[in-house]
């Protein structure tokens, strides 16, 4: 008998036979399992949904655990639906295996190759053209709808940030201007469309009864049979740029200070730059703070242990699923003063970093081998598209509504989307229409 075969499993709920948990828990939530863990008196808790077990863990010396120690145990891939037919059957980085030589080849290009300080140099001058049209496609919007008007940020942001990348990645923009991008442009958006959809529904019952699965209930291998990698870098962003303005219309006085760091680097007679990032402390702390209180990916992607094992004296099933609840460390009060308050002023004090700390508080890039490989892109186009639009723009929430009042609801699932997409405000503040 293995050593982990005696020791007990994590608490949690009690079981249904078959179902699981599946009834107790209604939708997938990082929220669910906090209050698990609370309930339990336990920094890792088990759920047992289906056929698979999951085992969620709330403390940043665990999550040091899984990722970064014992992280050549616990890097798997769980095998679901989404992997198969997201990754092109297992093919994409985010969905093979560490222990696969061409996963390992895909990690070393983008370290050495595709996110080096050299080559993200080299696009720089792509992402400020795709950033001053963001600003003028906005500003436009202005000549029909007088001095101050709305617009709907979440698909202003997307497009930017799509376009950004199918640039890098394919040469090619494919968002935007609908028609002007042609039938190749339409196409590419529906399949898009229909990824994210599946990604947001996080259960997917093939997965928890693999018996199923060949009769596909949810109609999730018709829908991702032909999808892109490019989602991987696309939505992460704009969802933390969405969450970022929304938490700026609440707290105007950040947003004033954040405005006048801004002038007074850049000034008003021309746009923001990537060369100016390095010197927005406060900015560069909004980020940060933004992603302490909401990551895109609530759970980071879940990791898989194949064999047996055990953690902090408890067993680990053969084929458990491994989820760091990053939502849950970003909030824990024995780790943050005020955890629930949006305070950038955190970040000037300390010396937190996103990645490659010895702390594990501040985990929306994970850590260790599956660490996200798109962080040093990510850290430089979302403050550059944050920046621009703050100081391009005044911001206030929609007509009637007072900015206290908007609403910060999450949705669930594996992306921690805003329930309800922002809708603001805005005016420009620049001296002269700069392009
Ligand atoms: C705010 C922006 C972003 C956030 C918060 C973010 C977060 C994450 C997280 C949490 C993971 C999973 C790590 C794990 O499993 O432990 C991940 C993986 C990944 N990310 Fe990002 N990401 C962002 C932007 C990007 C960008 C810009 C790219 C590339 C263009 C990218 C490409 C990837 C890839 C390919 C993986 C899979 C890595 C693997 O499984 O080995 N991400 N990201």
């Amino acid at each position: 008998m293995s050593k982990s075969a005696s020791l007990p499993l994590p608490p949690g709920p009690r079981p249904w036979p078959i179902i699981g948990s599946m009834f107790q828990m209604g939708k997938f939530s990082h929220r669910y399992f906090a209050q698990l863990a609370k309930k339990y008196g336990s920094p890792i808790v088990h759920v047992r949904l289906g056929y698979t077990s999951w085992i969620v863990v709330h403390t940043p010396e665990i999550a040091m655990e899984i990722l970064k120690t014992r992280d050549v145990e616990f890097a798997y891939r769980p095998p679901s639906v989404l992997s198969e037919h997201f990754g092109f059957g297992y093919q994409s980085i985010a969905t093979r295996q560490h222990t696969d030589a061409t996963w390992r080849h895909l990690r070393k290009l983008c370290a050495t190759s595709i996110f080096t300080t050299s080559s993200l140099r080299h696009s720089a001058a792509l992402r400020q053209e795709e950033t001053a049209s963001m600003i003028s496609t906005i500003r436009s919007t202005a000549i029909n709808g007088g001095s101050t008007f709305a617009i709907k940020t979440r698909t202003v942001i997307s497009e930017t940030n799509m376009n950004i990348l199918s640039r890098l990645l394919f040469g090619k923009k494919y968002f935007g201007e609908a028609q002007s991008y042609g039938p190749e442009a339409a196409a590419f958006r529906t399949i898009l469309e229909q990824v994210k959809k599946e990604i947001g529904n996080s259960i997917h019952i093939g997965d928890l009864f693999p018996m199923l699965r060949r009769l596909d209930p949810q109609g999730t291998e018709r829908n991702l049979r032909d999808q892109d990698m490019m989602l991987a870098g696309s939505d992460t962003g704009t969802i933390s740029l969405e969450w970022a303005l929304s938490e700026l219309i609440r707290h105007p006085h950040q947003l004033s200070r954040v405005q006048e760091e801004i002038d007074n680097v850049v000034g008003q007679n021309r746009l923001v730059q990537e060369s100016d990032l390095p010197y927005l402390p406060y900015l560069n702390a909004i980020f940060k703070e933004t992603l302490r209180l909401h990551p895109p990916a609530p759970f980071l992607i879940p990791h898989y242990s194949p064999v047996a094992s055990h953690l902090e004296g408890y067993k680990v099933l053969a084929g458990s699923n491994m989820i760091v609840n990053a939502w849950a460390i970003g909030r824990d009060p024995t780790l943050w003063t005020n955890p629930e308050e949006f305070n950038p002023e955190r970040f000037l004090e300390t010396d937190i970093e996103f990645v490659g700390g010895k702390q594990f508080q501040l985990l929306p890039f994970s850590s260790g081998r599956r660490q996200c490989p798109g962080y040093p892109l990510a850290t430089i186009q979302n403050p550059l598209i944050l920046a621009s639009l703050i100081h391009s723009f005044n911001w206030g929430p929609p007509a009637g509504q007072r900015s206290e009042d908007i609403n910060m609801d999450e949705s669930m699932g594996l992306s921690l989307y805003k329930a309800i997409p922002l809708e603001a405000t805005v005016s420009y503040r620049l001296i002269k229409f700069l392009e």
